[in-house]
């Protein structure tokens, strides 16, 4: 029996020799590689936290203490590890396994996770709890240096820093100099100045037998030497910034080395104060071609595990997310006032190429979505063009910057907000199903979604015309496949487009919907319904001259949308045609009803949650 198979339940890893370990890790790497290479997924963490997560479950008992994965993506192990390795192969699949942490999936999932830095916050709020209710259990934030890079992390270390020193909290850094991509900004050098800090280290030792050695004054020059060591030690080591919120600074150390992180984090255990301990490790440990490409192993589809060759499955229409950085790329050559802004993402949102291109006007600002819109506000009162291109899930962290710093005095900063709709294996965290519905809400906003490739480089152009806000969402996957047009003309703000005609249905779609509409079209057709489908384009504005024409003449009306329907495209038909006093008409909105969605393919989702072109005929019938 192998040492994996001995553990099904937690404290079962207890039971085996601390000598034992490695060869438990070498399992562990070898059933993530195997499911991963069959499910997608995220290896390349997930291998790297390998060590960590069996010191951490080999040195606390998670039925009482807590583990917080940041993000959750590195939570591979652990999931193995905590009751969970027979479902294992169903990872991110439908019914599956989530691919983050999910407190619905597991007791030893102390927190649901799949957006990143919330982990100190989050065991912050857990440990104080605990303190209430006179809990001694250890409290574990384990976050990454990308993740490291928000906002938010800091706003958790500077509350735990000022609270009681009792909080029984534990944060351990997992620095292994990447974000998604290479890490970015001036913490990640920071963090990276362990050669420094040793060298500085040895030079303190000389100097101080130097001072030593000379005669009379020597002896206290080096007492007092000594006494400003700890300021000295700090000023030069990454600890400096940890130790400046308060928290008792440990590392860095071999986030490999599994005796030594047992040691460790055996000796911590029994302090009750803040403390931050620094490991250091490497993406994609134990399987090379994760190791040598770390960035494409982040988060990678199915893959040949000789080689690590992606199985492809022989689509060649380019992912509207290509359509867009391209078009990036296009664009920029002739407008040098166009720059990109990206929170962490240069390569899921396109614009690997464009940072190729023009790196001094790609702008990565690190896991700071927040931070990126309203530095993209601050270009735009110097006259550039920000394209702030975000998915739209993570977008969904700026809300405020959006309304406060760019709609209030409507600059000109163009949002590309990309995995629009269902995202498919990421799941809850990760749809973006929101967007219309909290911008359309904002004044000055203007809200787009392209129906294909070239509607989204059309959209584009319109964005970089407009003197103010304005968004276009697209979907997460292949576009429609339609040919690139080389003109690209603009389309007149708020004007949609009749695409069939028919007297018996009207079907107003939106975005990555017109397809599902037109589907049905062709359904209906066959059956004799004759339907008006309309592709609106803007969802602010809305085309009310078309929208109140068209209605007068066919009373029968779907909305088709992915995104919810509270406060989404379907309800801004709805309140245009209230305000315009509009009666006698049947309206049913297609779109995610009032619920989360699961992890599942796209398409499946689509057909469950009632999106599709399925979807579009069952309400016809029942309107017609
Ligand atoms: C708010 C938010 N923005 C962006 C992402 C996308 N994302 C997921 S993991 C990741 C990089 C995390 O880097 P790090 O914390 O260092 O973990 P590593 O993958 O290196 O282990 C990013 C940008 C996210 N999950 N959440
Ligand atoms: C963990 C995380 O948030 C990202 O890695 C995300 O999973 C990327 O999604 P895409 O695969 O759609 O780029
Ligand atoms: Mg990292």
């Amino acid at each position: 029996m192998s040492l994996i198979e001995k553990i099904n339940l937690p404290s079962d890893i207890r039971h085996l020799k601390q000598s034992d370990l490695p060869l438990l890790a070498e399992e562990i790497r070898k059933t993530i590689v195997d499911v991963v290479s069959k499910t997608g997924g995220h290896l390349a963490s997930s291998l790297g936290a390998v060590e960590l997560t069996i010191a951490l479950h080999y040195v606390f008992d998670f039925s009482k203490d807590k583990v917080i994965w940041d993000v959750g993506h590195q939570s591979y192990a652990h999931k193995l590890l905590t009751g969970r390795r027979e479902q294992f192969s169903s990872l991110r699949q439908y019914k599956g396994l989530s691919g983050f942490t999910r407190m619905s999936e597991s007791s030893y999932d102390a927190f649901t996770t799949g957006h990143s830095s919330t982990s100190i916050s989050a065991g912050l709020g857990i440990a104080c709890g605990k303190r209430l209710k006179k809990d001694t259990a250890k409290t574990i934030a384990v976050i990454g240096d990308g993740s490291m890079t928000a906002g938010l992390a800091y706003e958790g270390l500077n509350q735990a820093g000022a609270l009681h020193k009792d909080e029984n909290l534990i944060v351990i850094l997992n620095d292994n100099d990447m974000s998604i991509s290479p890490n970015v900004g001036a913490l990640s050098s920071f963090l990276s100045r362990t050669f420094s800090a040793k060298y500085l280290q040895g030079f303190r030792k000389d100097f101080g037998e130097f001072l030593r050695s000379l005669p009379k004054i020597g002896d206290d020059m080096y007492q007092l030497a000594k006494r400003s060591e700890e300021s000295f030690k700090t000023f030069v080591t990454p600890g400096m910034l940890f130790e400046a919120f308060n928290f008792d600074y440990f590392g860095p150390i071999n986030g490999h080395n599994l005796n030594h992180l047992i040691d460790i984090l055996q000796n911590i255990k029994s302090i009750k104060e803040p403390l931050l301990l620094h490991v250091t490790t490497k993406k994609g440990k134990g399987y090379e071609p994760a190791e040598k490409n770390p960035v494409y192993f982040h988060g990678v589809g199915c893959f040949e595990i000789k080689t690590g060759n992606c199985i492809k499955k022989g689509i060649s229409i380019p992912t509207y997310t290509k359509v867009f950085g391209d078009t990036m790329v296009e664009l920029a050559k002739d407008n040098e006032k166009i720059i990109a802004v990206t929170a962490a993402m240069p390569e899921g949102t396109g614009l690997a190429e464009f940072a190729a291109r023009y790196p001094e006007r790609l702008f990565d600002v690190g896991i700071a979505e927040q931070h990126g819109v309203t530095f993209a506000a601050g270009m735009a009162t110097e006259g550039f063009r920000p394209v702030v291109a975000i998915y739209s899930t993570f977008l969904q962290r700026a809300y405020d910057q959006i309304l406060h710093d760019v709609c209030i005095e409507s600059l000109p900063v163009i949002f590309a907000i990309d995995r629009g709709g269902i995202v498919g294996e990421d799941g809850a965290t990760h749809h973006g199903l929101f967007d219309i519905s909290f911008l359309r809400s904002l004044p000055n906003m203007v809200v787009m979604a392209p129906k294909d490739e070239n509607e989204l480089r059309r959209m584009m152009v319109t964005a970089l015309n407009h003197n103010g806000p304005i968004a276009f969402r697209y979907p997460r996957g292949t576009a429609a496949g339609v040919s690139i047009e080389k003109n690209i003309t603009p389309i007149p703000l708020g004007k949609g487009e009749v695409l069939t005609e028919g007297d018996d249905l009207l079907i107003l779609a939106i975005g990555s919907s017109v397809s599902e509409a037109l589907e049905a079209y062709s359904c209906l057709k066959e059956s004799g319904t004759k339907s008006t489908v309309v592709n609106c384009r803007f969802v602010k504005p809305l085309d009310i001259d078309l929208i109140l024409s068209l209605v007068k003449k066919i009373p029968r009306v779907i909305t088709v949308e992915e995104n919810v329907r509270q406060g989404g495209f379907g309800s801004a038909v709805l309140e245009a045609l209230n305000d315009a006093g509009m009666s006698g008409f049947t309206l049913k909105r297609i779109g995610i009803k009032d619920v989360f969605v699961e992890h599942g393919p796209q398409k499946l989702l689509r057909s469950k949650y009632n999106i599709d072109a399925r979807a579009v005929i069952n309400a016809a019938k029942e309107i017609i």
